[in-house]
């Protein structure tokens, strides 16, 4: 966000500053900071003729070479996501003209997986603020906290919020949990160029039920147990109505919320402003777009899919949705698609035995009593992690652990041989040697995507998926994987993790202005990604890599637009997509700075 003394503007025919700050002032604030790229005359004008080094250097590249230079001196992947954001707190550009060279190598350092352990570190690491922080203490608050950061109704394109309860798969992490909405907003500009200036993250801090946290005495959040029920639901209302006043064109985007509040959020605004669920709906899209190569590589159709996932919360359900309706797009009724699949949560198999105890998108995938009936139950021990973090499913586990035992994950396999297998369990290591056999067993091309974040989380790694297949799996992952060589082939392991398609999902959105981000945008973006990967060639990624991220994001964003446009949900007057999404895209390059 540009500070109240600095106004975007054209300074001879370039887009630029005019700024009333000076000296340090000027080298302080992180948009308008170029360090040693200042020009003479600038310098001379900014008063900051003494506050540098005498050489001038125009270009990014010699600063390049040198922040490159110190975060490879970084000893460790967290210092180097410090130093990281370090750079940001210093000089924005530079920070993404950095991020974009090497974005291969930086995007995990930034952003998942080393952003799981920032987040877990966060009270301890912290520096300095960066977001708005949100306290249901002081509910009353919220509207002016968001109006802290000095922004006006015209100036915020995109708010990224969490509440933190499910972070990656790493749980709660409280208030440290602005890392992710940060992170999140780091991916938009890197991958789709967003401009940085104009987002805000934002965490929702309705305390948290991490006994570390709460017992740190370094922690920097409301220190007491979840608030749930109606004052959170209030809370986030306060949320969503001081944006729709503050910044009404704004993009909202919900981030890792906990499996019961997701999907009711997304329910009750989804049709009142512009918003999205990454958790559900970002990675039900990424995963679609890879399936789409994946069914098309196996040969098979859509109407002839069964897909079993193991974890039912929110990306399981969301993921299982999209699922659903390629099938019923391929010719099913909503039934029969919704047949097609299996999910396996912590009670095992879900069956409508449990129906009470479901939530509420969970239910329609409950197994019939009749269907499951013959199937081996096994006794279940109880998951101690597990039981803290999802009541609701550790209850059922333990109902049925009491009763006549669960229907797991090799025996529901066993049953269905699916043709498609989804992770998003955070268990690692459930995708056994015996349960992908199982599947290789009675399907030419089993198609295994391990979703769980971060890397340490995935439930079987794509090596081992190869090797236990003879390089017949179809692979796809949440976090970044090394390529696997086997058989004298290299497969190229395309990462299924959502930031390949919120980024221009998002930016399409505030293009077009949609007053909606509707299924119709969210199924052009996941078609768009699907045909940016070229699948042709064995061993290729089933989907696009990252190193292409801009151009893919720019082609999602495309086609986000024209379904806003068909849709008849796009506020701005648009002629020609191609070149609103080029004209909007904003790129690391050091812009004039002119006094006044
Ligand atoms: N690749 C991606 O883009 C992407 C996107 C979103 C989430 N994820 C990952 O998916 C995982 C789940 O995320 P979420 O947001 O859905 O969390 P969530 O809390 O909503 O869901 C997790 C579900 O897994 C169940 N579970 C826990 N242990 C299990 C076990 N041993 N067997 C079966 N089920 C079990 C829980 O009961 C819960 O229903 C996380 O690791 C997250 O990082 C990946
Ligand atoms: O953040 C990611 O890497 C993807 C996803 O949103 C997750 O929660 O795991
Ligand atoms: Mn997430």
């Amino acid at each position: 966000m540009y500070r109240r003394h600095t106004q975007v503007t054209t300074v001879g025919g370039v887009r630029g500053f005019a700024t009333t700050a000076r000296g340090y002032e000027v080298l302080r604030d992180p948009a308008l900071n170029k360090g040693t790229a200042f020009s003479a005359s600038e310098r001379a004008a900014l008063g900051l003729d003494g506050l540098l080094p005498p050489v001038v250097t125009t270009e990014l590249e010699p600063q390049l070479e040198r922040a490159y230079g110190a975060y490879r001196m970084a000893p460790t992947d967290l210092a180097k996501h410090v130093y990281m954001w370090r750079l940001h707190d210093n000089d924005v550009t530079l920070f993404y003209a950095l991020l974009q060279r090497h974005l291969l190598e930086m995007l995990p350092i930034v952003y998942d997986p080393v952003v799981g352990e920032a987040i877990e570190r966060f009270s301890h690491v912290f520096t300095r603020p960066r977001g708005v922080f949100l306290s249901i203490d002081d509910p009353d608050s919220v509207e002016a906290r968001l109006a802290a950061v000095g922004a006006g109704p015209d100036d915020v394109d995109l708010l990224v919020a969490t509440d933190a309860e499910e972070i990656l798969g790493i749980g709660d992490w409280g208030s440290n949990g602005i890392d992710i909405s940060i992170g999140k907003l780091a991916v938009y500009t890197a991958a789709a160029g967003v401009d940085p200036h104009r987002v805000v993250p934002v965490v929702l801090d309705v305390g948290t039920d991490n006994e570390r946290l709460l017992n740190d005495p370094l922690y920097l959040g409301c220190r007491h147990a979840r608030v749930r029920g109606d004052r959170y639901d209030a809370f986030v209302e306060a949320y969503v109505a001081a944006v729709e006043k503050l910044f009404p064109n704004a993009l909202l985007h919900w981030e890792d919320f906990g499996s019961s509040n997701a999907r009711r959020i997304l329910d009750r605004y989804r049709d009142r402003v512009p918003t999205f669920n990454d958790d559900m709906q970002g990675t039900g899209a990424i995963v679609t777009a890879g399936l789409l190569n994946a069914v098309a590589l196996s040969g098979g159709s859509w109407a002839d899919q069964r897909v079993v996932v193991l974890g039912g919360g929110t990306a399981g359900c969301g993921i299982a949705d999209q699922a659903r309706d390629q099938m019923v797009r391929a010719g099913l009724s909503e039934e029969d698609a919704t047949r097609r699949i299996w999910i396996v949560d912590l009670p095992g198999l879900l069956t409508a035995e449990m129906r009470d105890g479901l939530l509420d998108y969970q239910r329609p995938y409950a197994r019939p009593e009749e269907e499951v009936a013959e199937l081996a139950r096994t006794p279940c021990f109880p998951d101690r992690k597990a039981e803290g973090r999802w009541p609701a499913m550790a209850a059922l586990r333990a109902k049925a652990a009491a009763g006549a035992g669960v229907i797991d994950l090799a025996t529901t396999v066993a049953a269905v041989k699916p043709t498609i297998l989804i992770g998003t369990s955070t268990c690692p290591g459930m995708f056994t040697e015996e349960i992908v056999g199982t599947m290789a067993a009675s399907v030419q091309r089993p198609i295994v995507f391990p979703l769980s974040n971060p890397t340490v989380l995935h439930e079987a790694t794509p090596e081992q998926l190869l090797r236990w297949t003879g390089g017949k799996a179809l692979v796809a992952t949440g976090a970044p994987f090394d390529d696997v060589e086997l058989g004298g082939v290299t497969y190229r392991i395309g990462q299924a993790n959502n930031a390949a398609l919120y980024p221009g999902l998002g930016l399409g959105a505030v293009v077009a202005r949609a007053t909606r981000v509707s299924d119709a945008m969210i199924l052009a973006a996941a078609e768009a990604v699907a045909g940016e990967a070229d699948t042709s060639g064995p061993g290729a990624s089933l989907l696009p890599s990252n190193a292409d991220l801009r151009a893919t994001s720019s082609v999602v964003a495309v086609a986000v637009v024209r379904a806003a446009l068909e849709e008849g949900l796009a506020r701005a007057e648009i002629d020609d997509p191609v070149e609103a999404v080029r004209e909007a895209a904003w790129w690391p390059v050091y812009r004039p700075v002119e006094a006044v």
